[in-house]
C-alpha cells in the first residue's frame, strides 16, 4: 500500500528522570538522549517498517537537528520528495522527561513544522497514495492548516481512506477547531485525554457519545495500559493490552498504534482485529527509546494474528 503521511518532524531530547520536577527545582537525569520524532516522521517511520510505500509532507530547519529528526525515515526508505526546508525556521524540538515506567511530560518547540507551505502543495500528490494518514498537529494554525486543510479536501475527493490522529498537544492549542476540518475522515484517533479534554465530557463513554452525535462514528481510542476501545456504527468494544514487560518509554507508541490501525485497515482486517494488532504495535513501540526507536515489523504483528 501507499500512504501519504502529513504532520510535524522533530528531534526529541529525552530526559530519564525519577519524576517531573516542581516549578524552581532541578533534578538530575539518569540519562539524556536526542532522538528523531515528531508525529508525521514517526508514524511515516512505522507505516514504512510495515512495509509500505511513504510519502511524507513534512517541514525542518536548515540546521543541523534536521539531519537527525530525518534520519530514521530515511533507513527505512520513507519518500522525501514532499519535505520542505525552511530558510526562516528551525527544526522542531520536543523535550521529553520520561518517568520510571515510561510515562512522560513534553515540552514543545513548533518550529518549521508549523510553516509547511500550501503553495508547494498540489493534489495529484494523493493520485500516489492510496490512503492519507494525518498528525493534527498540522491543523493547529499557521500555514501548515492550510496545507492539511487542501490535502483532506483532495483526499476526500478521491475518497480514499483518511486515518487522522489528534495528539495531546494540538487538542490543548486547537480544541474543537479541530473537529470542524476533520468531517468525514474514516478514522479518528486518540488516547483518553484527548477525548476528554476535546468533547468536554467527564466519562469516555460520554466522550464517544458526543463525538458520535456530531458525527463521527469511526474511532479508535488509545486507553494507556487499558488497551485500546474501537468504535463503529455497530457498538464499541474494549480491546485488552498486549502484555509487554519491558516498557521504557511510551514517547511514540500512540503513532505505532496508529500506524499499525492504518495498515490493519487497509489490509482488509476488521476493526476490531486492526485494534488487536495496533495494541501489540503501540505496546511493542514502547520497549525501545524514542518515538522512533523500536519500528514495528509485520513479522512482529503475525506473533498477535496466529
Ligand atoms: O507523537 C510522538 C511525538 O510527539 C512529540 O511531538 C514528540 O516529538 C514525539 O516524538
Amino acid at each position: 500500500m501507499r500512504f501519504f503521511v502529513l504532520g510535524d518532524v522533530s528531534v526529541d531530547l529525552l530526559f530519564f528522570v525519577e519524576r517531573i520536577p516542581e516549578p524552581g527545582e532541578e533534578i538530575p537525569s539518569r540519562r539524556a538522549l536526542m532522538k528523531p520524532g515528531g508525529a508525521g516522521g514517526t508514524l511515516a517511520a512505522q507505516l514504512a517498517s510495515l512495509g509500505h510505500r511513504v510519502f511524507l509532507a513534512g517541514r525542518v530547519g536548515q540546521d543541523p537537528f534536521a539531519d537527525l529528526a530525518l534520519s530514521r525515515v530515511r533507513e527505512v526508505g520513507v519518500d522525501l520528495r514532499h519535505l520542505q526546508e525552511d530558510p526562516d525556521h528551525t527544526t522542531s524540538s520536543v523535550l521529553i522527561l520520561v518517568v520510571p515506567g515510561g510515562e512522560r511530560a513534553m515540552v514543545s518547540a513548533e518550529g518549521a513544522s508549523r510553516y509547511l507551505d500550501p503553495a508547494l502543495f498540489k493534489p495529484r500528490y494523493l493520485d500516489q497514495a492510496d490512503a492519507l494518514v494525518l498528525s493534527a498537529y498540522a491543523l493547529v494554525g499557521g500555514p501548515s492548516r492550510s496545507y492539511a486543510v487542501e490535502a483532506l479536501e483532495a483526499a476526500r475527493k478521491r475518497e480514499m481512506p483518511i486515518f487522522a490522529d489528534l495528539g495531546t498537544g494540538a487538542v490543548r492549542a486547537a480544541g474543537r477547531e479541530l473537529l470542524k476540518h476533520l468531517r468525514g475522515v474514516s478514522w479518528l484517533l486518540m488516547n483518553q485525554t484527548e477525548l476528554l479534554a476535546l468533547t468536554g465530557a467527564s466519562s469516555l463513554s460520554e466522550g464517544v457519545a458526543r463525538l458520535r452525535e456530531e458525527g463521527f462514528q469511526h474511532l479508535a481510542i488509545k486507553v494507556g495500559a487499558m488497551g485500546s476501545i474501537v468504535v463503529t456504527p455497530e457498538g464499541e468494544e474494549l480491546l485488552e493490552p498486549y502484555p509487554v514487560e519491558d516498557i521504557v518509554d511510551s514517547t511514540g507508541a500512540g503513532d505505532a498504534y496508529t500506524a499499525a490501525f492504518a495498515h490493519a485497515i487497509l489490509s482488509g482486517k476488521r476493526p476490531v482485529e486492526a485494534a488487536r494488532l495496533a495494541n501489540l504495535a503501540g505496546a511493542l513501540a514502547a520497549t525501545g527509546l524514542g518515538a522512533q526507536g523500536r519500528l514495528i515489523r509485520l513479522e512482529d504483528l503475525e506473533v498477535a494474528a496466529g
